[in-house]
């Protein structure tokens, strides 16, 4: 169903990848659109700064991509967030990071077409380029996670993820729900994968809604295409 529009007292938190972004053959290979910037900060104006970036992708990497986003940015699962140029983290501090990336690494070297992507609290094995390695990976990143208390799997697009085990998408929305000049609105969600769904169930518990991006089961109440229909559709809530 189509989503309606967005309220004129919403929080709105947007994940990055496969909803600003279209999903590319690799991490770095997505193409920021060249309006996105204007249109985020236009929201961040609209919603007197109600407006966060919920990613899996760590926050240094977002800020690449959109340098000049005013609003806050969970990073990392939520285990990372950043409100200007301060980036608290909320786990994953007692993990040793070194040595995972370097077990990653290890257990990826037996075949070169997946791509380890690391990250400060955690690490992306990548198989887009050839998904019939899914098995293998998930094989790989499960002997990751039980060599290393403290983390857990969260499965992605072509991809397997290891992230501190207390991290989350909810998290991230409930404490930024608790917190001007998020509380008191409406929480909108807008996300495309596994790794949203727990964050659009806490937004609709929450007397809000999600919306999801693309095909497949999901909690999301709304649901839209693509990226491009996000922008439209937000192009719209700026013209109200
Ligand atoms: O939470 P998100 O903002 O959606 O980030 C999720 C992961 O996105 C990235 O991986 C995915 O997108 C890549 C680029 O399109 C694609 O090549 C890959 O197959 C996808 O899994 C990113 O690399 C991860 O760090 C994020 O956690």
């Amino acid at each position: 169903m189509r989503p309606p529009a967005l309220p004129d007292r919403a929080a709105l938190f947007l994940d990055f990848d496969g909803v600003l972004v279209e999903i590319a053959a690799s991490p770095d290979a997505i193409q920021v659109p060249p309006a996105l910037q204007d249109r985020l900060d236009r929201l961040h104006d609209r919603l007197d700064g109600a407006l966060a970036l919920v990613s899996g992708r760590h926050v240094a990497d977002l800020r690449r991509y959109l340098p000049r986003f005013a609003g806050v940015i969970a990073g990392s699962h939520g285990a990372e967030m950043a409100h200007g140029d301060r980036v608290d983290l909320a786990s994953g501090a007692a993990l040793d990071i070194a040595a995972i990336h370097a077990a990653a690494h290890h257990l990826a070297a037996a075949h070169g077409t997946i791509l380890v992507e690391e990250k400060p609290l955690g690490v992306a094995m990548h198989y887009r380029a050839e998904p019939a390695l899914a098995a293998f990976v998930d094989a790989a990143m499960r002997e990751l996670e039980a060599q290393f208390p403290g983390t857990r799997l969260q499965p992605a697009k072509m991809a397997v993820e290891l992230q501190p085990e207390d991290a989350g998408k909810d998290g991230a929305l409930g404490r930024l729900m608790s917190a001007a000049p998020f509380q008191g609105r409406v929480p909108v969600y807008v996300g495309d994968d596994l790794t949203d769904e727990p964050a659009m169930t806490a937004a609709q518990d929450r007397g809000g809604f999600a919306i999801k991006i693309g095909e497949g089961d999901s909690v999301a109440r709304y649901r839209l295409a693509d990226p491009p229909a996000l922008a439209r559709w937000l192009d719209r809530a700026l013209q109200q």
